[in-house]
C-alpha cells in the first residue's frame, strides 16, 4: 500500500475500539468495539436510533468521539494523507448542483481532490451511468442519484467503502444491481461496510454482520454463524382449529410449543413428520404444517428485542 500505511492492522481493516459518543442526554454510541475485514461485505445492523449513523460518521471524522477510536488500516481517518484514495463513503442520497450534469459533478470533485479527470468517466461507467453522463442532475431518478453517490465515492479507487442505507428508495432492479456491485467490490479484496434496515437483503448481500442496539454491540460474526447461534433453530409452524388437542398430544414428546399473535403454533425441538404423525394419531385437522428455518430477520428481532426503544 502507498503512503507508508503499513501497521500491525491489516490494510483495509476497520477497527472500532471502545467508541463512545454522548450527546447531551443520550449515549448514542456506548463503548462499541468491532472489526470489519477486507474482502468481505459487512452488514451493520441495528434498530432505529441504535447508533449506526453516528458510528459511521465517527469513522469518517464527521463527528468527534467522546471516547475510543476508529481506524482504517491502522490510521484514524483524520490522519490519512489522501483520504479519498483510501475510503469512499456514501452517507445519504447524493446531492449535486441541480443544473450540473452527472459527469461534471464528478469532474468538480476530481478537481477539488487532485484526482485525474478521467476518473470521473471511469467511475460513471463503473456504476452504469455512462448513458446519463451528460444529463442534468435535476432529471436523475432516485436510483440514478444513488448510483452517482457511489460513483463519487469510487473516484479515488478506495480500498474501503462505507455506505449508510444505500438501498433506500431503490426499486427491486436497483437493489439487485447494488448487491452485485458491492459483492464484486468485496471480491476484488476491498472492505465494504453497509448499514441497512433491510434484513432479507442483508442476508443475500452480507458475509459478516455487526448488530448493535442502544449504542452497544449485540453480536458480530459471519452471517451463517450468527444465525446458527440461535437458541432455538428450526421450528415447525402449524395452523389448526384444534390447537389445544395438538398441544396436549405434543406435550408427551417433550417439545416446546408457543403461539403467535394469529394463533399459529410454533413448535420447537421436533421435526415436521413427528408433528404430522402426532396430529394424525390425535385426529387433529391441519391447515398448515411447515418447517421454518431461522433467518437473519428472526435472529435480529430476537437479539434486539426490547432494545429498539426511541432514546
Ligand atoms: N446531533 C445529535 N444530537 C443529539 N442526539 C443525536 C444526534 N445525532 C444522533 N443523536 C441521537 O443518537 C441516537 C443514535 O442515532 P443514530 O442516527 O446514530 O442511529 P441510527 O442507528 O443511525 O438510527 P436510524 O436507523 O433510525 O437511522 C439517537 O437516539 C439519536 O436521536
Amino acid at each position: 500500500m502507498s503512503d507508508g500505511q503499513r501497521s500491525p492492522t491489516r490494510d483495509g481493516q476497520i477497527v472500532v475500539s471502545g467508541l463512545t459518543k454522548v450527546y447531551r442526554n443520550v449515549r448514542a454510541v456506548d463503548n462499541l468495539s468491532f472489526t470489519v475485514e477486507p474482502g468481505r461485505v459487512t452488514g451493520f445492523l441495528g434498530p432505529n436510533g441504535a447508533g449506526k449513523t453516528t458510528t459511521l460518521r465517527m469513522l469518517l471524522n464527521l463527528v468527534t468521539p467522546t471516547a475510543g477510536e476508529a481506524t482504517v488500516g491502522g490510521r484514524r481517518y483524520a490522519d490519512l494523507t489522501d483520504p479519498l484514495r483510501h475510503v469512499g463513503a456514501v452517507l445519504e442520497a447524493s446531492s449535486a448542483h441541480k443544473g450540473r450534469t452527472g459527469l461534471n459533478h464528478l469532474r468538480v470533485i476530481c478537481a477539488a481532490a487532485g484526482l485525474p479527470k478521467r476518473r470521473a468517466d471511469e467511475a460513471l461507467a463503473l456504476v452504469g451511468l455512462t448513458p446519463a453522463a451528460k444529463r442534468k442532475f435535476k432529471g436523475y431518478s432516485l436510483g440514478m442519484k444513488q448510483r452517482l453517490g457511489i460513483a463519487a465515492a469510487m473516484l479515488g479507487d478506495p480500498r474501503v467503502l462505507i455506505l449508510d442505507e444505500p438501498a433506500n428508495g431503490l426499486d427491486p432492479e436497483g437493489i439487485r444491481w447494488m448487491r452485485g456491485f458491492l459483492k464484486s467490490l468485496a471480491q476484488q479484496g476491498r472492505t465494504v461496510l453497509v448499514s441497512s434496515h433491510l434484513l432479507s437483503e442483508m442476508q443475500l448481500l452480507a458475509d459478516d454482520v455487526v448488530i448493535i442496539a442502544a449504542g452497544q454491540l449485540v453480536r458480530q460474526g459471519p452471517v451463517d454463524q450468527v444465525i446458527g447461534s440461535m437458541a432455538q433453530g428450526v421450528r415447525v409452524r402449524v395452523r389448526t382449529p384444534q390447537a389445544d388437542v395438538l398441544t396436549a398430544a405434543l406435550k408427551a414428546e417433550s417439545v416446546t410449543v408457543a403461539t403467535d399473535e394469529h394463533g399459529t403454533l410454533l413448535i420447537g425441538g421436533v421435526d415436521a413428520p413427528t408433528v404430522g404423525r402426532a396430529a394424525l394419531t390425535a385426529g387433529v385437522e391441519l391447515h398448515e404444517l411447515t418447517t421454518e428455518r431461522p433467518d437473519l430477520e428472526r435472529v435480529f428481532l430476537e437479539l434486539t428485542a426490547g432494545k429498539a426503544d426511541i432514546r
